[in-house]
């Protein structure tokens, strides 16, 4: 076993990142571009459809005066804030081409990366993983974000696969049965899955094999239909796992990967966390055992923690591979990366966001190109409340005013895909952006030239914070992290992420002094539905309440429902603090604390009582308002879909991280294990790992218990 990481390869005939000079007429909206990653790559042209030209809702602008300045309220200091240069310091010396010459990749894949993808030097991670995996080895693998692991693990299997299939030249290639898969990537998001999906579809473009992909919140018969379908080949799938399950007990799948050579992990730590793990047990057990049928498994991911090592032990066979590039004295953040910290009182936290955004808005960028941000937000709740907020403030941004997404779990798969690839097709010249996201886009996402990963609220871990500001900074790209905590967060940076020395953000005071935008963020806010903020209220409770122990509040449940209540009033600006249902209360294990307006269980998923009534009965579709609740199957148990009604016993509870997450059941809030409430199949078969929120409305049977996802609606990411 060689476990030991080896020292990171020293690359010669690449040219070396320096440290930058400072620039004195930059401003703090300027986003450096990088000629490795632009919308006119080869990639990015497959990838992007064009740019959405309306935002969400226009109509609920707020009445003010058009294109107002924003007050330099950060001036000189802010400069400091800039992305730093570009720099290709994560490319090797080898070129993709010279692998082809020497039949280390076959020349229809060497033509599809000439062609189709457009990259020249493997990334160092890259120039790691080709062989290692080629050789037949299983590997963990570890990388910076967007240094290029996906390409890491999609060549050397598609190669290998190649390789069975070609081994006489001279002869007709042998090609496995249609619908047999021989590679299988497990991506814990859709998103990610579609974007997989994406790249090994180019890498395969001249070879005979095909690649499907299968996620949750979409039609599971049409899925079925296709992956068993002889006409179309099936030898890559990619898939979240949820609908892989769903799939594998219910589709004929298990017998397509009877010849299965090479399993993928993509973000493994993640899948191979707590809330995922049950759902993966299951998945292997399905799966032919690694020993006797020759399979080879790839665990990737930015960052590996211990516990994933322990676990890769045995998830692993006792020879594999440790790869990282990333030395031992190093953090897994980009050095080139300015990182920085604003920590405010809470109920500064939307003001200081919006002039923030205002302020990067505002700066005539140089080289003509506009801000693309990403937001972050730790509930979808949240998320949505804030991308509602920027909606209606969109009147006070100068022309051309940035377009804004909304990505989160409470949306429909659909409206998300299409955000998606709108935000992915964001030309930076044209326009700014702004996406503003749950955890669903902290993983994997590569969106090219985003300028600026603002993250309000505190992560979930560690691990999280470094995904989530890997979406800026790409491919050697330049870019900046901004981290905008409450107080009563700060153990966040002092604890948590300690060794990452985030600096503040230069000129903080004058945006949190900035008492114009405050009022204009609460004259923004009046334009936010008063159900959006119940249910981000309701969000904000159960999101903390998981945190009670790193806060470490003296006054415990109390404290964090006076917080909570503070922040529906000085934060959101609700005139009375809005009711949550008294079940709701009993699952938070928040009965007796006093400050909450409990209101019945009955009025339509309690805070969500002014919710309107389309989501009944629909599974827990409903997009936006009322929740997606009306009984969602609720997780394990209470079957799919549902009737649409409040007895259902599937509660959303946690369901912070979108994500397709196994449906382990049970109020989970206070356990730190905060995620859920994504994928749900749609079928009506009612298994044990129905995720209610996406229940089709067919009913089916279910086990009874109490689950995460479905009726809750006030949660989720
Ligand atoms: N050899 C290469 N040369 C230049 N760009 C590359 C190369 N390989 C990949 N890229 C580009 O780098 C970007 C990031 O790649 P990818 O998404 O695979 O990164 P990642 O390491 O998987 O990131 P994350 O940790 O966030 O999942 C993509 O735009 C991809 O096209």
């Amino acid at each position: 076993m060689d476990q030991q990481p080896q020292p990171q390869r020293q690359h010669k005939g690449r040219p070396v990142w320096q440290p930058r000079e400072p620039k004195a007429d930059a401003g703090i909206g300027t986003h450096q571009a990088t000629t490795a990653n632009q919308n006119s790559s080869p990639k990015n042209r497959r990838h992007g459809k064009r740019a959405k030209k309306s935002v969400d809702n226009p109509s609920a602008a707020i009445e003010t005066e058009t294109s107002v300045e924003v007050e330099d309220v950060s001036s000189e200091p802010a400069r400091q804030a800039e992305p730093a240069a570009s720099n290709t310091v994560h490319l090797s010396e080898t070129r993709f081409q010279d692998l082809v010459a020497q039949g280390v990749i076959c020349p229809p894949t060497g033509r599809a990366l000439k062609e189709e993808i457009g990259h020249e030097f493997l990334t160092l991670v890259q120039d790691r993983t080709i062989l290692e995996i080629l050789d037949g080895n299983d590997c963990l693998a570890q990388a910076k974000t967007g240094t290029g692991k996906t390409l890491g693990f999609l060549i050397p299997s598609i190669e290998r696969l190649y390789r069975t299939c070609f081994k006489d030249p001279s002869a007709r290639p042998v090609l496995p049965h249609a619908n047999s898969v021989s590679i299988l990537v497990i991506s814990p998001t859709r998103e990610l899955a579609q974007q997989i999906t994406v790249e090994a579809e180019q890498l395969v473009k001249f070879l005979p094999f095909q690649v499907q992909c299968v996620i949750g919140g979409t039609n599971m018969t049409s899925e079925a239909r296709r992956l068993n379908s002889e006409g179309q080949r099936c030898d890559i799938l990619v898939a979240t796992p949820g609908r892989l399950l769903d799939h594998l007990e219910n589709s004929g799948t298990k017998a397509a990967c009877a010849n299965l050579k090479v399993l993928i992990f993509d973000e493994a730590d993640r899948l191979l966390e707590e809330g995922f793990k049950r759902e993966i047990d299951k998945i292997i057990a399905y799966l032919p055992p690694a020993k006797l049928s020759n399979r080879q498994t790839l665990l990737f991911s930015a960052t590996i923690p211990p516990s994933v090592h322990q676990i890769a032990k045995t998830a692993l066979l006792p020879n594999f591979k440790f790869i990282t590039t990333i030395a031992e004295y190093e953090s897994s953040t980009h050095e080139h990366v300015p990182q920085f910290h604003m920590v405010v009182d809470m109920c500064d936290l939307l003001h200081v966001s919006y002039s923030l955004v205002r302020k990067l808005f505002s700066v005539t960028p140089k080289p003509q190109l506009h801000p693309k941000i990403i937001f972050f937000f730790p509930t979808a709740r949240a998320t949505q409340l804030f991308a509602e907020l920027l909606v209606a403030m969109l009147p006070t941004f100068a022309q051309p005013r940035p377009q804004i997404f909304e990505i989160h779990s409470r949306k429909s798969q659909s409206a998300r895909t299409k955000a998606t690839d709108a935000f992915r097709g964001i030309d930076n010249t044209v326009c700014g952006s702004i996406l503003v996201s749950s955890d669903v886009s902290a993983r994997g996402m590569d969106f090219p030239n985003v300028s600026h990963v603002i993250q309000v609220g505190a992560p979930s871990s560690r691990e999280q914070y470094i995904h989530r500001l890997g979406r800026t900074a790409r491919a050697g790209s330049a870019g900046v992290g901004i981290l905008i905590l409450a107080e009563f967060e700060r153990f966040f940076l002092t604890r948590t992420l300690k060794d990452l020395n985030l600096t503040e953000y230069p000129g903080l005071q004058a945006f949190v002094n900035d008492q114009g935008n405050a009022g204009l963020v609460m004259q923004g806010l009046q334009n936010v539905s008063e159900e959006t903020k119940s249910m981000a209220y309701a969000a904000w409770l159960g999101f903390y309440n998981s945190l009670l122990k790193e806060i470490r509040w003296r006054g415990g449940k109390d404290e964090l429902v006076t917080e909570a209540n503070r922040y529906a009033i000085g934060c959101l600006g609700c005139a009375v603090v809005p009711g949550i249902s008294k079940k709701t209360v009993g699952k938070m294990g928040l009965k007796g604390v006093p400050g909450l307006t409990l209101v019945d269980d009955n009025a339509r998923g309690g805070q969500r009582s002014m919710g309107n009534a389309s989501s009944r009965g629909r599974g827990g579709e409903s997009q936006s308002h009322g929740g997606r609740g009306g009984g969602g199957s609720g997780g394990r148990g209470g079957g799919r879909g549902g009737a649409g009604t409040m007895q259902n016993n599937g509660f959303a509870f946690a369901a912070k991280d979108d994500i397709s997450t196994p449906a382990t059941g049970g109020p989970n809030y206070g356990g730190g294990n905060y995620r859920g409430g994504e994928s749900g199949s749609s079928s009506a078969r009612g298994s044990a790992f129905s995720r209610g929120e996406r229940g089709n409305g067919r009913g089916g049977r279910g086990r009874g218990g109490v689950g995460r996802g479905g009726a809750g609606g006030w949660t989720g990411n």
